[in-house]
């Protein structure tokens, strides 16, 4: 059902009047506002340009997807601008708060059937309506499930979506390494034959996962982690004994999304017929129940902050491993990972002290080779179901070590973990390109001999990597809880530049002469952010080469 609004929001900081913050993102904070000509309270993603200046063009286009979508179950964009160095986007406001700081609030075990029922059957129809217009959200997880007060449930968050029917530079990013680690689907973390809308049914049955546990499946580990157990492990699902609460349409349906082989998956269309979603209610049955009793978002917001950054200290002071600052992140609800070179060598040191080679590596990868994947859409005997892997869910298992993990692995191991990471091999192979299809139909360049490992076609060209600061300093960063006398200074911050309403255009300094632009563009083989990861491959720069040793270091000692 499509929806259609004819006010028109105002395109000047000055006509809204900025509240308390409600949430926080990776590179946004989200204020409670009001637009004081219209009298209506929205709410205002604030995003630090300044921040953000590797990833512009992911702004632009969530903006853009913000702006055009028209579903009820989407978060839409009211309208865009920047004031001072931050853009704004003005979107309605969701007076429940994600699902995620819900079940944080008060669910920490997760919600009951019927909900989850209620709640998936919104997000699957707002899914159906994107993959239907060509777009894949590649973000699905309760942080971005939104509830308003009346039970509204509404899809947000468009920061990493990526539109089907692009062409040339926006269509490679299909082939780019984007999502948050522990929602992600295989085929997007191997990044061999590019992905497409199927790697949303996976992030959807983990959400499944999420809501029923409160957390999402392997939370508690470090991204490295992550990726080496969503490719090898089977995948995971809801368990017969450990589930009981649950029914089996709800375990079969989690299944279906989990498959490994994203062809085998049911398209959202298909799933939205699945006899799980007859369990669905109307939302104001989410009202009368799992909002019932909150307090304001803001007050809840502020007591999460204050609680997880206790946590985070004592957690540190106690253990100060990764591992644990890694899942007190998870709890933030920002999934919050660095992912620079050190990070990676610090989990990577993680990995080698819990990889033991033993019998039940071995055991698991002769289990992962018998595989068999259910067929689209068809019902699945849980009692029967090899790849259901619920004691590996929250991650028990220990990892096994890479060695074997290597063998476990349905596509070539080493492949994966280059795709990971876009390693070269070979400079000069860059430079001998052979041309391959993908199972998209396109036709796209590959370096050949043991450089056909990193696809061409992941390789952007270097415009690809914005550089240097796109805005002057003195950003203004709102990333504090701010008090009120704060918020006028941060208002008064905030001075309209120019309205980035409609198609946004962005200054960007050329990298040619620039040094520091030079130093970014290497840099591009792993682009950082908070929270999700994005790994593109940069030309064959010398940090390209770092990650190469990084992985033979990493592959030698744990075999
Ligand atoms: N319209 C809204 N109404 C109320 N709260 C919101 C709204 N939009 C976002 N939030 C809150 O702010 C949080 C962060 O917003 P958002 O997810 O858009 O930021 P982000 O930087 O893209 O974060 P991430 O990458 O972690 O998903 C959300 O998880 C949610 O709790």
């Amino acid at each position: 059902m499509e929806y259609v609004s004819d006010k028109r929001f105002p395109l000047d900081a000055k006509d809204y009047k900025l509240y308390e913050e409600v949430g926080e993102g990776v590179s946004a904070s989200v204020y409670r506002a009001l637009c004081i000509p219209l009298n209506e309270i929205v709410a205002i993603k604030v995003l630090d340009l300044e921040k953000c200046n590797n990833d512009l063009d992911g702004i632009r286009r969530e903006v853009h997807t913000m702006t055009l979508i028209n579903h009820q179950n989407l978060l839409r964009a009211h309208c865009s601008f920047t004031a001072g160095h931050s853009l704004w986007v003005v979107m309605p406001y969701m007076a429940g708060g994600s699902c995620l700081h819900i079940m944080k609030s008060a669910y920490p075990e997760g919600f009951e059937e019927p909900v989850i029922a209620t709640l998936l059957h919104e997000v699957l129809k707002a899914l159906v309506y994107l993959h239907a217009h060509g777009h894949i959200h590649r973000d699905v997880k309760a942080g971005n499930i939104l509830i308003d007060s009346n039970g509204a449930v509404k899809l947000g968050d468009f920061g990493v979506s990526a539109c089907m029917f692009d062409t040339g530079d926006r269509q490679r990013t299909r082939n780019t390494f984007v999502g948050t680690p522990c929602w992600m689907a295989p085929e997007v973390m191997q990044q061999l034959h590019g992905y497409d809308f199927k790697a949303d049914i996976w992030s959807f049955g983990i959400t499944a996962l999420e809501l029923a546990h409160g957390h999402a499946p392997f939370s508690k580990y470090p991204p490295m982690k992550v990726l080496l157990m969503t490719l090898q492990n089977a995948p995971p699902g809801l368990d017969y004994e450990r589930d009981k609460r649950f029914s089996k349409s709800f375990k079969e349906m989690v299944a279906a999304c989990l498959v490994k082989d994203p062809k085998k998956r049911p398209t959202s269309e298909k799933l939205l017929k699945h006899h799980f979603f007859k369990h669905a209610r109307p939302v104001d049955y989410l009202a009368r129940t799992i909002l019932d009793g909150l307090s304001p978002l803001g007050d809840r917001f502020r007591m999460l902050k204050a609680k997880e950054a206790d946590l985070l200290v004592q957690n540190k002071a106690l253990y100060g491993d990764k591992e644990h600052l890694s899942q007190q992140e998870y709890i933030r609800g920002i999934s919050a990972w660095n992912f620079n070179l050190e990070d990676l060598k610090n989990q990577a040191a993680l990995i080698q002290e819990d990889g033991m080679p033993n019998a039940s590596s071995k055991k698991q990868s002769e289990k992962d080779e018998d595989v068999n994947f259910p067929a689209e859409g068809a019902a699945i005997e849980m009692e029967n179901q090899p790849n259901a892997a619920p004691d590996q869910e929250d991650g028990f298992n220990d990892l096994h070590d890479l060695d074997s993990s290597l063998a476990s692995f349905p596509i070539k191991p080493l492949q994966a973990l280059k795709g990971c990471f876009d390693v070269c091999e070979d400079d000069g192979s860059a430079t001998s390109p052979r041309t391959i299809v993908q199972e998209n139909g396109r036709t796209e360049g590959e370096t050949s001999g043991q450089s056909s490992y990193l696809p061409r076609h992941v390789i952007p060209e270097p415009k690809k990597f914005l550089s240097g600061s796109v805005l002057p300093d003195g950003v203004l960063s709102p990333k504090k809880v701010i008090g009120d006398g704060e918020r006028d200074h941060l208002q008064l911050k905030h001075q309209p530049e120019r309205n980035f309403s409609g198609p946004l255009l962005y200054r960007q300094k050329g990298h040619a002469n620039n040094p520091a632009s030079a130093e970014d563009m290497s840099e591009g083989a792993v682009v950082q952010r908070k929270g999700r990861f994005k790994v593109t491959s940069a030309d064959l720069s010398p940090k390209v080469h770092m990650n190469k040793e990084f992985i033979i270091a990493m592959c030698s000692a744990c075999g």
